[in-house]
């Protein structure tokens, strides 16, 4: 059977496609995923940890061996299904410059309504009460000692400077994913067909149309064929699937050693990532009475929104304070307390290429997130201007009695010693970036089609051309819902 439309990836992005575009009865959807389905929401048969909203969940990553900063799920809910549930929105001027890659086509107007939907379709609240720990409400004070306002709601339009806590997408302690907000209610839909534990290798493209696509199930191959594909393998695996299938830059084509099919330049091109470097504090006994229940809370609950000297009206820096049983890099807890104030640059400029390492499609992609790396230091700019407040909030009254400081030495602000000590904030976007035709870097139209291409869109966190100042999943969502009703308005029709 031909399905209308094939959605490849079932993340966060795949899961909001598939309940959407199965809602018109006419039309027969398939959802493709690499990873495993758990089936409809049931603390029985999901893992605990992907429903345990309150820590990290890493036992469904890709590639533990990947730095951390490179994390992503393969399951049915992508990454979030184990991300940090943090739901925020970027500033109205995010969203109004996607504007100009669309025509107009995109902008804050026009998504608003799709983001005000996915919080209520997601659950979004505040941290409970009863989970928020003193030493959150010390961060809080300390912010007062620094005149910082304390935001009731940080997602208000009006909300461009201050601390406050997180929204979450959890209902009680657990992580509330788009497999359940988004796919649990269209499950049962006679037109909705999930084919899980199937790892796409290729496109199969003929003239400027796929036909289907070639997965592997189990070490065998076979081949779904559909009238339209919808690419949703996330930033780090959309451009290597369109790679394998000879879509790309034609250098990188010919280096992977794959047909060139369509030479489109920008495949894996513009990634970027929110940068950040972490400024580690001693957590002194004080900390430890502070933290009662270090393992059953939230760990990360409160944000700051802070303005460099290079913002506009908004916040370009997030500080994360955080508190909680010790980590490794890989995120699994290790015990005692770690504490630490994490900076983030909201609105970075630097760029980098995400790249598929080998035909084989098990092989993870080479990534090269270029962090701090921007001609003008406009990046390291902003990192350093938020590491000085971190200070600042280290060092106030309430915070200085709970946690030691050792405070960075000039070696450590200088631009080698930052390059090193670069992280992310696990929110990459841009890789199929959406764009006119005539931009060498743009992939899609503002219908999400691929440029060249007659019948594949992209519909993940790989389209936005320009990310927002906000942790991506919100808008990831936002995006795949409006992208839903573009395509039943028009190309499906
Ligand atoms: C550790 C972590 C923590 C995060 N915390 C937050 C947070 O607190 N708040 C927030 O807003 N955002 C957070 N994010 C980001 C957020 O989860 C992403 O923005 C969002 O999930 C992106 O959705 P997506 O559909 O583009 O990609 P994904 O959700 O990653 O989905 C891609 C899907 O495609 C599948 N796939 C990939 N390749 C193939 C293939 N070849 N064949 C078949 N299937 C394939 C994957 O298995 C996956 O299911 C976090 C991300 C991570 C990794």
């Amino acid at each position: 059977m031909t399905l209308d439309v094939l959605i490849v990836g079932g993340g966060g992005a795949g899961c909001v496609l598939a309940a959407r575009l199965s809602e018109d009865e006419r039309t027969t959807v398939g959802l493709l995923e690499a990873g495993p389905d758990y089936g409809p929401f049931d603390p029985r048969r999901w893992p605990a940890e992907l429903l345990n909203a309150r820590s990290a969940a890493r036992g469904h990553d890709w590639d533990l061996e990947a730095p951390p900063c490179c994390a992503r799920a393969r399951v049915i809910g992508g990454s979030s299904a184990h991300n940090g549930c943090w739901a925020t929105l970027g500033a109205p001027a995010d969203y109004d410059a996607w504007s100009k890659y669309s025509n107009g086509v995109w902008d804050y107007q026009k998504l608003r309504p799709h983001l005000t939907d996915a919080i209520e379709t997601l659950r979004v609240r505040p941290v409970p009460e009863q989970d928020q720990t003193r030493w959150h409400h010390a961060v809080i004070d300390a912010a007062r000692e620094l005149g910082l306002p304390f935001l009731d709601d940080i997602n208000d339009e009006s909300a461009r400077e201050g601390i406050g806590w997180v929204p979450l997408n959890a209902v009680g302690a657990t992580r509330w994913h788009t497999g359940f907000a988004y796919l649990d209610p269209a499950r049962n839909r006679p037109n909705l067909r999930i084919l899980s534990d199937s790892l796409a290798v290729r496109l199969v493209i003929e003239g400027d149309r796929a036909t289907g696509v070639v997965a592997v199930r189990d070490g065998q191959e076979y081949t779904v064929t559909a009238k339209h594909v919808i690419l949703a393998c996330g930033t780090y695996g959309t451009p290597p699937l369109l790679m394998r299938s000879g879509v790309g830059p034609e250098h990188v084509l010919k280096e992977l050693g794959a047909p060139v099919v369509l030479r489109l330049d920008g495949v894996g091109e513009n990634l970027v990532d929110h940068s950040s470097l972490g400024l580690m504090l001693d957590p002194l006994d004080a900390l430890v009475g502070e933290m009662p229940n270090a393992a059953e809370s939230y760990f990360a609950q409160t944000v700051v929104k802070a303005r460099s000297s290079q913002a506009d009206d908004s916040w370009d820096i997030h500080i994360v304070p955080s508190a909680g049983p010790a980590e490794d890099a890989q995120g699994f807890y290790t015990g005692p307390l770690s504490a630490g104030l994490y900076v983030f640059v909201m609105s970075p400029r630097s760029r980098g290429t995400v790249r598929a390492a080998s035909l084989d499609p098990a092989a993870s992609p080479k990534i090269d997130h270029g962090f701090f790396t921007d001609a003008q230091g406009y990046d390291q700019k902003v990192i350093l201007e938020g590491i000085e407040l971190a200070h600042d909030f280290a060092r106030t009254e309430r915070l200085s009695g709970l946690t030691g400081l050792t405070p960075w030495s000039a070696a450590e602000r200088e631009p080698t010693a930052v390059l090193a000590a670069a992280s992310g904030y696990w929110h990459p976007v841009g890789t199929c970036a959406m764009g006119p035709a005539d931009d060498p870097m743009a992939v899609a139209g503002a219908d999400g089609k691929v440029h060249g291409l007659s019948n594949v869109y992209i519909g993940d966190a790989s389209l936005m051309p320009v990310i927002p100042r906000a942790n991506t999943h919100l808008t990831t969502v936002a995006v795949a819902d409006r992208l839903a009703g573009l395509l039943l308005e028009g190309a499906l029709r």
